[in-house]
């Protein structure tokens, strides 16, 4: 039988969000990450746990079906990959940033300056698309400490508190793209292949609706439940129970965690009581 193989980032911001999520498909994968590949014991997937900024590549020649990568490494070097699901976690920026001191106006007030960045793909074709061209140094990591060092007058990185920026004297100028974790696949997956990334998706997407919803419970006076049913955003219909105490009923629903709290407030002032809120373990529809 095929084994669908999907890298994953060896270690980094992505890797334990990465072996979560499969973890919470129900997938077990046999070795901790201190081995290069592992197999899982219950699913047709290998994992191999590689450089975030080296899987592009990867999924270009096929050597790996399947990943887990930073999307604003995709505009960088895979430009023709194709992303299946966002994933929700490791948000964050590619941004141009400048001395605090520079008195910036404009893009155009960077044309010609030396720009300092792991990025260069990215800073040619936003800077290009103005009609602009910069001088690029290209380095690794810790790209905001070129600016204090001589080595350069901008830099392109990524950008999520901001509190790097802040200790290195620089200011946010222009966000040139917004990144978060996606789920990748090769353009040379075979159709047997492909059957098992349709399996994989469909249980992530359970997982990622699961996380972003709470399951709630409340008793209702009879009289109250069709106006409770309006605030209340439900999948089909609400479900309404019948309770021991005449005239009242459990009415249960699934809501968007961050909208909770408005709506519980609003559910209180419509006469719901005991109202229970819990974790919704998986999601499917
Ligand atoms: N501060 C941050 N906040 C949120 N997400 C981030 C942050 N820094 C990086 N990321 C995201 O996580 C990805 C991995 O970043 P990380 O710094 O762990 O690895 P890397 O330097 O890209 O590479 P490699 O695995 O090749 O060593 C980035 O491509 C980006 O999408
Ligand atoms: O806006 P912030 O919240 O400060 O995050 C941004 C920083 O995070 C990343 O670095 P990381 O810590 O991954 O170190 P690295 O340069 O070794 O990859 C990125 O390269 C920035 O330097
Ligand atoms: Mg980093």
């Amino acid at each position: 039988m095929s084994t669908l193989k999907i890298a994953i980032q060896k270690s980094g911001r992505l890797n334990e969000d990465s072996i979560q999520i499969l973890k919470d498909c129900g997938i077990s994968i046999n070795n901790g990450n201190d081995q290069l590949k592992a197999e899982a014991s219950n699913f047709p997937l290998e994992v191999l746990y590689l450089r975030n900024s080296d899987i592009p590549q990867y999924l270009i020649d096929g050597v790996v079906d399947l990943a887990i990568v930073g999307d604003n490494l995709l505009v960088e070097k895979g430009k023709h990959i194709e992303v299946i699901q966002k994933l929700g976690f490791s948000k964050c920026k590619v941004s141009v940033a400048v001395p605090k001191t520079f008195e910036y106006n404009s893009i155009q007030d960077l044309a010609g300056l030396r720009v300092a960045t792991s990025y260069p793909n990215t800073v040619n074709e936003y800077f290009g698309s103005f009609g602009l061209k910069v001088d690029i140094h290209q380095i690794s990591g810790s790209v905001e400490i070129a600016p204090n060092i001589g080595l350069a007058d901008a830099i392109v990185d990524i950008v999520s508190s901001g509190s790097t920026l802040f200790k290195n004297n620089l200011k946010e100028v222009e966000v040139i793209l917004k990144s978060e974790a996606v789920l990748a696949v090769s353009p040379k997956v075979s159709s047997e292949i492909q059957k098992h990334i349709d399996t994989l998706k469909f249980r992530i997407q359970a997982v990622l609706r699961a996380r972003s919803s709470k399951y709630i419970l409340m008793n209702v006076p009879n009289d109250k439940i069709d106006e409770i049913g309006k605030i209340l955003p439900v999948l089909r219909s609400l479900t309404v129970l019948p309770l021991a105490q005449e005239g009242w009923s459990s009415v249960h629903s699934v809501i968007d965690k961050d909208t909770f709290w408005d709506v519980i407030d609003k559910l209180k002032e419509a006469g719901a009581e005991g109202i229970l809120v819990c974790p919704i373990e998986k999601m499917v529809l």
